[in-house]
């Protein structure tokens, strides 16, 4: 039995802007294992980026807690966030967010410059990592000579390289046509399956849902135990 790496327990989060208070995650539970290819899913405003964020230690939950890794996240000072952020946690995001003046290669060796490994381990975990993706002869390229879907791609070398904890990413093939959309999705999955990454991500597609190991719903700043229900049915169903 594979082990909960991320525990978020009773979360909730409202913002205040001038007089309207908007409570978006109104106690929210989820569970992941280790392994896992969980999609996050629900309808626009019902708080996916918002979860993410405080899972990924960029904001802070005003009730509730989120275990890491067995860590408590959700009250540490800006400092130690940082560092859960650094050891233990990938991001992938919508527009890849490569830095421009890089190269593939130094892009996807950067977190490990900030974790301080020796240049010896970087080079060969670099070199792994983009050989994972399928990018080893684009190494040397710069995001501008790549598709979209390579940047996608030597993104997620970058989040894998570290060896993280979870991989969050926020509608990662929204901004891909359908061919480099499916590329990518699969590239996760498998990474899931044959590396035992752990991935939670959101999307609007029901095509990549379909392709989850599992798909978690918000929905009026709750989990829909609707969903949740027909997920543990659908599973208890096919033995996963
Ligand atoms: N920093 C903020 N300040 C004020 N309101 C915010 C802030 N961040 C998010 N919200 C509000 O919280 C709600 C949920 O936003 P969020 O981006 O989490 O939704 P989402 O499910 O990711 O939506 P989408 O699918 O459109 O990306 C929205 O009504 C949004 O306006």
């Amino acid at each position: 039995m594979a082990k909960a790496v991320l525990k978020v327990e009773d979360v909730r989060k409202e913002f205040v802007l001038g007089s309207h208070r908007q409570t978006v995650l109104k106690g929210v539970n989820i569970e992941v294992l280790s392994g896992e290819f969980v999609a996050l899913a629900g309808p626009s405003g019902s708080g996916k980026s918002t979860l993410l964020n405080l899972i990924g230690c960029l904001d802070v939950p005003d009730g509730g807690s989120i275990e890491i890794d067995g860590v408590e996240v959700g009250r540490l000072s800006a400092k130690e966030q940082a560092r859960i952020r650094r050891e233990k946690i990938g991001f992938v995001f919508q527009n890849f967010n490569l830095l421009p003046v890089l190269t593939a290669a130094e892009n996807v060796e950067y977190p490990l410059t900030l974790l301080k490994v020796s240049a010896a381990e970087r080079k060969e975990r670099v070199r792994k990592a983009l050989d994972v993706v399928g990018l080893t002869e684009h190494m040397h390229k710069r995001p501008t000579e790549m598709s979209g879907g390579q940047q996608q791609r030597v993104a997620i070398a970058r989040a894998l390289v570290t060896e993280p904890t979870v991989i969050l990413a926020d509608e990662p093939t929204s901004h891909l046509d359908q061919e480099n959309s499916e590329i990518v999705v699969r590239l996760m999955q498998r990474l899931s399956r044959e590396e035992g990454v752990t991935f939670l991500f959101t999307t609007h597609d029901p095509g990549v849902m379909a392709e989850a190991s599992r798909v978690i719903r918000l929905r009026d700043g709750l989990i829909d135990a609707g969903a949740a229900s027909e997920a543990a049915a659908a599973s208890a169903v096919d033995g996963n």
